[in-house]
């Protein structure tokens, strides 16, 4: 049974200062343990959804809230401890070791004069060659360059950082985007995995209507920077993928189609389309 709501976005909107209308009234709530990923074509809205929940973009309407706290500048400081980032290019130091940058996961929770001196206690230490294991990545691996890795390895060591701090939400933006089919499938998998044996909330942006339907438990579809279609994995069948991803088209109106079924993980599957 989920427990109630990890994360929570009340009516945001966001317009770029160039006057880009990139979200529009969205109204989400993720409970804990949920995996939701985010679907909808190139410029819908996914990235600037995903960057609100880590406070990089500031809603021009409407809130954000992280365990009913609600994500504020003056909130942030505590706030980003409990949120892990996994991100397309890895985002990896790739002249360092593997260790070293699965060690830089821990350094939000450290003391300021550790983390200047990259001072790890051991239980830190710990830690990484316990999470670098659970990735599937051997213990030779820790004293490598990050540079000498395969993409899929690279971002085993991305999530690896991203779970150093037990994080209780991970956001991913598009995690599998440089990888070939297999790599994305093992990924998402291991994802999927480690967030399940820690109880963490996933938002992940996805090209791929296949991955998501196989690994999500939620999938919310954007259009035009609304929420056009939210429910569980299995309803997002062919006919839902077309009005998603239909090209062009004025913003969704009204027309409401229901879903087949409605879960506690999840509201009713709706779509909306123009
Ligand atoms: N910093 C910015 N300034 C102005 N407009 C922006 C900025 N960032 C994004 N946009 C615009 O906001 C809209 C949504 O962009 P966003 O990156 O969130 O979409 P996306 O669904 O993640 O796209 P993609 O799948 O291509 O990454 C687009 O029209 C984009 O051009």
């Amino acid at each position: 049974m989920l427990s109630p709501s990890m994360l929570r976005f009340d009516s945001v909107a966001m317009r770029y200062p160039d006057g880009t209308a990139a979200l529009d009234g969205v109204s989400l709530q993720l409970p804990r343990g949920q995996f939701c990923v985010v679907l909808g074509a190139s410029g819908a809205g996914k990235s600037t959804l995903l960057r609100m929940a880590n406070g990089l973009v500031t809603p021009t309407s409407g809130a954000v809230h992280v365990e009913d706290r609600r994500l504020s500048p003056a909130a942030l400081s505590a706030i980003r401890p409990r949120i892990g980032m996994i991100h397309q290019q890895f985002n990896l130091v790739l002249r360092a070791s593997v260790a070293t940058n699965v060690l830089s996961g821990a350094l939000p929770g450290l003391p300021w004069w550790r983390a200047v001196a990259g001072l790890f206690p051991e239980p830190v230490q710990r830690k990484a060659c316990m999470l670098v294991a659970a990735v599937g990545l051997e213990e030779q691996h820790l004293r490598r360059r990050a540079s000498e890795l395969s993409g899929g390895q690279q971002q085993r060591v991305g999530i690896a950082r991203a779970f150093m701090l037990d994080p209780p939400l991970v956001l991913a933006d598009e995690p599998v985007a440089s990888l070939d089919p297999q790599a994305s499938h093992d990924v998402l998998a291991l994802l999927r995995q480690q967030a399940r044996d820690r109880g963490a909330t996933v938002l992940c942006s996805l090209h791929q209507v296949e991955l998501a339907r196989a690994f999500a438990d939620r999938i919310v579809a954007l259009r035009h920077g609304r929420v056009v279609f939210d429910g569980p994995a299995q309803d997002f069948d062919s006919r839902v993928a077309h009005a998603v991803y239909a090209a062009g088209g004025a913003p969704p109106a009204d027309g409401k189609v229901s879903g087949r079924s409605a879960t506690t993980q999840a509201p009713e599957a709706v779509l909306e389309v123009a």
